[in-house]
């Protein structure tokens, strides 16, 4: 059975506010999509991801394209979006999600999809456990029995030729996907939701939602240190950036002592050894290595453990040359090969009040951190 998640995120988000649709704002390290789009994308049971966007979100449509996912445009209304979506699908099964429910545990997508083994149509529900009332202006106008009530969630899943027929079919507004698949004659299974698999609706629920990401992340610090000794040369090779100097460092690579430093620190966040470990100064081929080798392996190690680099701050400690000049070029080449965007990378320098081996001119030493996160 190959399953295609199908995310719908072609709303705005108005009860939501902020600067931009919900789904585009920044929580707990990433974007809110980016959040829903990952809690499929490393589901075994999903084969394909279809998101929906906006008209005017399209620009985003490449890099989601570069990731695999198929990008349509969605409508008015969200069964628009949805019936839209739904046309691109593959496959047998589709899991339709909004993109605002970025909270969704893996135990909840495999309740949804073990009842379509029975099931024509599944989708989690919570039991209401809440008295209800009717009200209004304010005031109290009755109750409601709260027996066999249930919150509706997503994601809902559906045999795809049987929704898309129901969608084709149906006229007028509808909560959700199960109304409309109930409307076709779709018998559909009530499986476990979950309190944390929240919508963000309004404003508080950006907090309540980075609450629920934060507790369940893998987020690691590595710190890394490294020295190199001044020999001959014009030149010293900082953070990827070539400055000219009375000096060059000596060392079996290309001696950059930034790149060595940010390297180690990542590898020690993923507890995998040191750069040594993966290009030991033994092996002949990394004489005279480009250091940005390095740190390419160690960020590309990180992205295939599932990991996303989130911040690095590098310090180097030396009299001369002075790194204020080139902070700026160094950080958008670490930027570079790290493949994260400029502004999670800081490079500072610092010099050790003529102090020691750094004080005395013999050499530039280095340390930095590196945080990784896994949703
Ligand atoms: N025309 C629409 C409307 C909604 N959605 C998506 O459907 C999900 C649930 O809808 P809701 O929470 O109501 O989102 P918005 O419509 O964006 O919110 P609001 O009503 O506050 O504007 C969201 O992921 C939203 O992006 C969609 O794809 N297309
Ligand atoms: C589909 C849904 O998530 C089920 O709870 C919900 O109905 C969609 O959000 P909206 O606020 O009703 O548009």
């Amino acid at each position: 059975m190959t399953v295609t998640a199908l995310i719908v995120a072609a709303g705005r988000g108005t009860r939501a506010g902020g600067a931009l649709p919900k789904q585009w704002q920044p929580l707990a390290g990433r974007r809110v999509i980016d959040h829903t789009i990952e809690a499929f994308a490393r589901h075994p049971g999903v084969g394909a991801i279809v998101v929906v966007l906006h008209a005017q979100d399209m620009a985003e449509a490449p890099a989601l394209e570069a990731r695999g996912i198929t990008v349509v445009a969605g409508g008015a209304e969200r069964s628009d979006s949805v019936r839209a979506g739904l046309a691109a699908c593959t496959g047998t099964r589709v899991l339709i999600h909004d993109a605002a429910r970025c909270c969704v545990q893996a135990v909840v997508i495999d309740g949804v999809l073990s009842a379509l083994d029975t099931h024509a149509g599944a989708a989690p529900g919570l039991p209401v456990t809440d008295a209800l009332w009717h009200g209004a202006q304010g005031a109290v106008t009755g109750t409601q029995a709260r027996d066999g009530l249930f919150a509706a969630q997503t994601p809902q899943g559906f045999d795809l030729v049987a929704i898309r027929a129901a969608h084709d079919a149906y006229t007028g507004p509808a909560a959700d996907d199960v109304a409309v698949a109930r409307a076709y004659g779709i018998d559909v299974a009530i499986t476990p939701g979950s309190a944390d698999n929240l919508k963000i609706t309004g404003p508080d629920d950006f907090a309540r939602a980075a609450r629920i990401l934060e507790s369940t992340m893998d987020i690691r610090t590595g710190n890394g240190f490294d020295v190199h000794a001044f020999g001959p040369g014009d030149r010293v090779m900082l953070c990827g950036v070539a400055i000219p100097h009375d000096r060059g460092l000596k060392g079996h690579s290309d001696a950059d002592v930034g790149l060595h430093t940010i390297t180690d620190a990542i590898y020690g966040a993923l507890c995998a050894g040191d750069i040594g470990t993966h290009f030991p100064p033994s092996d002949p081929q990394w004489k005279g290595a480009e250091s940005h080798i390095f740190l390419t392996h160690a960020a590309e190690m990180a992205r295939d453990q599932g990991y996303t680099l989130t911040h690095v701050d590098c310090t180097l400690i030396c009299e001369a040359p002075k790194v204020g000049p080139h902070a700026a070029a160094m950080r958008a080449e670490v930027a570079r090969i790290s493949g994260i965007e400029i502004e999670r990378v800081s490079v500072k320098a610092t010099t050790s009040e003529r102090l020691g081996f750094t004080g005395r001119g013999e050499g530039i030493a280095c340390m930095a951190t590196a945080t990784l996160v896994k949703p």
